[in-house]
């Protein structure tokens, strides 16, 4: 058995641990990384990389059947679906060596393989190594949590962990789930050629504005992606090729099955107990500067329970960094958290949604809206599906809501507005290009000062009297 000490071990080197080694490893301390599989974790090999990659092959093969309105004659695609998962590989290998155990290494970063458990309150054992460290980071993230719908253990079905590696086309994609990956996964699947059902428990994309979400939905059913809410799976029969889902509404008879019911959290073979870290089954209890019930132990990512996004387990890896190695009380904040889901049109978020905001904020809430075909670059683009929506509060955005055309990018503004606590003012300050989609967040600040200009008594009673005393 062999022994380490370490200021600082890491379990997990996925999107959270990977950033904490490499910046903590950068600043001066000693680091112990422990990886039990894959090197990048979900959401290089099973989750964002692969994902955007087939939605990519999808796009390619929808704009040739899209494009009459400017003068294209469509024609139907010859798709090689194998070859769109090439694709999906090659991405992942490109980005691959940037997570690699060697260049981790390359920082001076111990890189164990394996399993890691605590043992005790202050050691971590990982095969026939025991790790004992000033603080441990559990980042341990989540996989595909499969729910006991009877049946569906008998039957072949997939999940994030294994859609991405199939290559023949599924003739007929059943997704049980409709939340992003289910989203994501139909309309890439459909614009490739299958025929896609989702099944949806309540409402899809319900973590979103229903409003925006219902504009994607729409856009989805049209692409021809058969939709059923307040549906649940009930119960799953059939065999390789043939598979069906039983449901309130009615039996549906496919090729493949996806299950995206949510995501179950890697807490569970920590040996949690050993340390004095208490968990549930949503992840590691943590606090604001998130410390589990163990001090010495910080959990971040997907396993701390909160937001399941890639950037929040970066945006945790640099919150723990602080209190890691300057000791610093840093604090998460969720409030100026973006997210957004990549389907066709885009729909994104940050902060407070109309509802949320209207709940938090009663009357003194105001919420300006402006249209994509109000903009002449979506008009050009024929991009003219969609909405922004700002939530303000005494001049102040506290939620954006945006679905349409490049929706991730355009929420950056409002996620640096509200991470920041700026005025409307701000945005409205700001000379956007022309023509450009980000005009759409300029014309959305005009939208809440054009009453207070152009509606305003005051306002016409100062013009007046100034015109009258010009020279
Ligand atoms: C299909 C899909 C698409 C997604 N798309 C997006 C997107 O577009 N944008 C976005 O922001 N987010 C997206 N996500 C979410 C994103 O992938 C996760 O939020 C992110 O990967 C979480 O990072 P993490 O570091 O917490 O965990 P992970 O990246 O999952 O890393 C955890 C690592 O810990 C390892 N591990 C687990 N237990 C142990 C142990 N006991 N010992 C040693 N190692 C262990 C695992 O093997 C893994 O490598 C997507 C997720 C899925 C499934
Ligand atoms: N673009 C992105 O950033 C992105 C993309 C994919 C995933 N993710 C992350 O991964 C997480 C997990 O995604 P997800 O889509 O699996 O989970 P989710 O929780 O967001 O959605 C799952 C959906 O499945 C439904 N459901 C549950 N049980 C069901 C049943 N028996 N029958 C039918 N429907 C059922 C739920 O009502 C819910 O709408 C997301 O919340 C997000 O954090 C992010």
């Amino acid at each position: 058995m062999e022994r380490i000490t370490c200021d600082i071990c890491i379990i997990g080197a996925g999107s959270g641990g990977l950033s904490v080694a490499a910046g903590a490893a950068q600043m001066g301390a000693s680091v112990v990384l422990i990886e039990g599989h894959k090197m990048g974790g979900d959401c290089l090999n099973y989750g964002c990389v692969p994902s955007k990659a087939l939605i990519a092959a999808g796009k390619h093969a929808h704009a040739m059947t899209t494009g009459a309105e400017f003068g294209v004659t469509p024609t139907e695609p010859h798709v090689n679906y194998a070859a769109a998962k090439d694709h999906v590989a090659s991405a992942i290998a490109t980005i691959e060596p940037h997570d690699s155990q060697e260049r981790f290494e390359g920082f001076g970063i111990r890189v164990l393989r394996d399993f890691a458990e605590f043992t005790s309150p202050t050691e971590v054992q990982a095969g026939d190594t025991v790790v004992t460290a000033r603080r441990f980071v559990i980042a341990t993230g989540s996989g595909p949590f499969v729910p006991p719908i009877p049946g569906l253990a008998e039957v072949p079905y997939y999940t994030n962990e294994t859609i991405f590696a199939l290559r023949e086309q599924p003739e007929h994609l059943i997704i049980i789930g409709g939340g992003p990956i289910g989203l994501e996964m139909a309309q890439a699947h459909r614009r490739l050629g299958s025929r896609v059902t989702v099944i949806e428990a309540q409402k899809a994309m319900g973590k979103d504005d229903p409003e925006m979400a219902a504009i994607l939905l729409d856009n989805l059913r049209a692409e021809g992606i058969d939709i059923r809410e307040e549906t649940a799976a009930e119960k799953v029969s059939g065999h390789e090729g043939a598979v069906t889902v039983t449901t309130p509404s009615g039996d549906v008879t496919g090729t493949h099955v996806l299950v995206a019911v949510g995501r179950k959290t890697n807490v569970e073979k920590l040996g949690l107990d050993k340390a004095d870290v208490k968990f549930s089954p949503r992840g590691v209890d943590v606090d604001d500067r998130l410390r589990s019930s163990n001090r010495r132990v910080y959990a971040i990512g997907d396993a701390a329970g909160g937001l399941q996004f890639t950037h929040v387990a970066g945006y945790h890896a640099g919150v723990v960094i602080r209190s890691l190695l300057f000791s610093l009380p840093a604090k998460v904040r969720t409030d100026h958290i973006p997210w957004v889901s990549y389907c066709d049109p885009e729909l994104a978020q940050v902060g407070l949604t109309e509802a949320q905001a209207r709940k938090t904020h009663g009357d003194k809430l105001e919420v300006v809206r402006f249209a994509y075909d109000q903009n002449d670059r979506a008009v050009a683009e024929g991009k003219t599906t969609g909405l922004i929506k700002v939530m303000i509060v005494k001049g102040k955005p506290v939620g954006a809501s945006i679905v349409g055309a490049q929706a991730g990018e355009l929420i950056g503004l409002w996620a640096l507005v509200i991470a920041n606590k700026l005025k409307m003012s701000a945005v409205a300050n700001m000379v956007a290009p022309y023509p450009t989609l980000g005009e759409i967040s300029k014309r959305a600040a005009g939208a809440y000062y054009s009453p207070r200009l152009f509606e305003s008594d005051t306002v016409k009673r100062v013009v007046r009297f100034v015109q009258r005393v010009l020279p």
